[in-house]
């Protein structure tokens, strides 16, 4: 890499540390990609991170934040584009913060998610090569969504519009499709747009705190092709909602329900607490790895279901489960890991801090007639030191903890109970790299626990996102 005076177009210092200067233009080889979906450069020793690069591109770049050690730049022109660069599919991928890859070809995403997950287990993780086994695809890098929440706004012609904000911002980009959703929601996108707007329907506003409907979500049964349609209002009441849900119903033969959320705080939260249907029914049904689930607007669902699917067989496989294990779901949801597992065990056991969705777990265990499952709602913390009053027999522990956390990983205490526990086998599920190593690091520094192998997963193509599956199995 070399500083260039870019054609004489962009202000380039004589020498070198001249050019580790905001607004000074270099060229910058792009050699991988960051968490945060950056193209990552090196500048005489320096890391430059470049959004909208792709590993093997020779890019001229604008220096725009410049730290001793590393510079954010801005990309001015691809001087050599790298064979991994490609056309988006997406007509706005330019504008949408949705996604950050849709120039990177799939194989170089899946090449970039394996790096970072085996950089963030060595770096924060403190162990040396570690064992990383190559990432699990997804069959699908485009249309795999089961699930869209967009915000909705009014341009300043007044039109209803729908989609997703702008990269680092809170300006909406218009859409009426999105390649990675799931395709059987496109044409209602368009059209319930519309039907917002011909009602007369009241935007909301969140720099004035002013108007009604805030989002519109839609989501999908992958194998049912059953619908729900949640819209979320800042007002408990939406004038004719209920004849216009009717109305949807009809039009639309897989759409199963319409649910009103009412959301009325100054938040970025998309859901407030009371959601209530307002035609149909409040749920839709999926099939997932062998289960029946109703899934709702308002508990969280793995957004890729073909992908986790294959995920969840290849842990199922390779616990090599014999029947007779007691199993500890721990962070549940609504038992989408703890239901087909429970098929292959002893006793499963499913803890969750959400009350909304240990509810539905309680059902989907009744619907598939699961009778060696419980859920237990409240917090992990509180929890898992109490096993035995939620089911485990009196002086045994469980065979596997399986921990699915949100992205800000195990609490502390979390950890320690386990260590103290010391299960044969945990298995950590983990969308980012950075958490999971940081407890890792916890687990295998008890001398109690071994990390076996890791296994990644790419549930988000066309974003930076990724999914990892750390195995640790108890020493001695
Ligand atoms: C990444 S989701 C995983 C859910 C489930 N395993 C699935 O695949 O559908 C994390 C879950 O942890 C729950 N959660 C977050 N903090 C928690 C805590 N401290 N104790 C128990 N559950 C918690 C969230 O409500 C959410 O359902």
């Amino acid at each position: 890499m070399s500083a260039t005076n870019g054609q004489n177009k962009y202000p380039v210092g004589d020498r070198q540390d001249e050019n580790w200067q905001q607004g000074c233009a270099i060229e910058v080889a792009i050699e991988d990609l960051s968490d945060t979906g950056d193209g990552v450069g090196r500048y005489e020793g320096r890391v430059v991170f470049v959004p909208d690069a792709v590993p093997g591109d020779r890019l001229l770049v604008r220096l725009v934040r410049v730290k001793p050690q590393y510079a954010n730049g801005k990309l001015l022109e691809v001087l050599e584009r790298s064979p991994n660069r490609i056309r988006p599919h997406c007509i706005v991928a330019d504008k949408c913060g949705g996604c950050q890859w849709q120039s990177v070809a799939y194989s170089a995403q899946l090449q970039a998610k394996q790096n970072l997950v085996t950089q963030a287990i060595a770096r924060i993780g403190g162990i040396e090569n570690p064992p990383v086994e190559t990432i699990l695809p997804s069959p699908s890098p485009f249309g795999y969504r089961n699930k869209a929440t967009y915000p909705l706004s009014r341009s300043s012609s007044g039109k209803v519009q729908a989609g997703y904000y702008e990269k680092n911002s809170h300006h909406l980009v218009n859409i009426n499709q999105c390649p990675v959703q799931d395709p059987r929601l496109n044409p209602l996108l368009a059209e319930v747009k519309q039907d917002i707007q011909d009602r007369g329907w009241s935007i909301y506003n969140e720099t004035e705190h002013r108007g009604n409907l805030r989002h519109l979500a839609l989501q999908i049964g992958r194998r049912t092709g059953q619908i729900l349609l949640t819209l979320v209002s800042a007002n408990r009441k939406l004038m004719d909602i209920e004849t216009q849900a009717e109305e949807w119903l009809s039009r639309y033969p897989d759409l199963v329900g319409v649910c009103l959320n009412y959301n009325p705080d100054r938040t970025n939260a998309i859901l407030g607490e009371e959601t209530r249907c307002v035609a149909g029914q409040p749920y839709f049904v999926d099939e997932f790895a062998g289960v029946q689930l109703q899934l709702r607007s308002d508990t969280f669902f793995q957004v890729n279901p073909e992908t986790a699917e294959l995920l969840l067989e290849s842990i199922a496989s390779r616990l090599e489960l014999q029947g007779t294990e007691r199993l500890v779901d721990a962070y549940c949801g609504i038992g989408t890991f703890t239901l087909p597992l429970a098929k292959r065990v002893k006793q499963a056991i499913g803890l969750e801090i959400n009350p909304a969705a240990i509810a539905i777990a309680q059902e989907n265990a009744a619907l598939n007639g699961l009778t060696n499952v419980s859920f237990h709602g409240g917090s992990v913390e509180k929890l898992l030191p109490q096993l035995e009053n939620l089911g485990l027999p009196a002086g045994e522990k469980p065979d596997i903890v399986l921990l699915d956390p949100p992205r800000k990983g195990c609490d502390r205490s979390v950890l320690d109970t386990l260590i103290q526990i010391a299960p044969q086998r945990i298995v950590y599920i983990s969308c980012k790299p950075a958490t999971l190593a940081r407890d890792l690091k916890i687990l295998c520094d008890s001398g109690i626990y071994r990390l076996s192998f890791l296994q990644p997963a790419d549930f988000f193509p066309q974003t930076s996102h990724v999914e990892a599956v750390a195995f640790l199995v108890a020493e001695g």
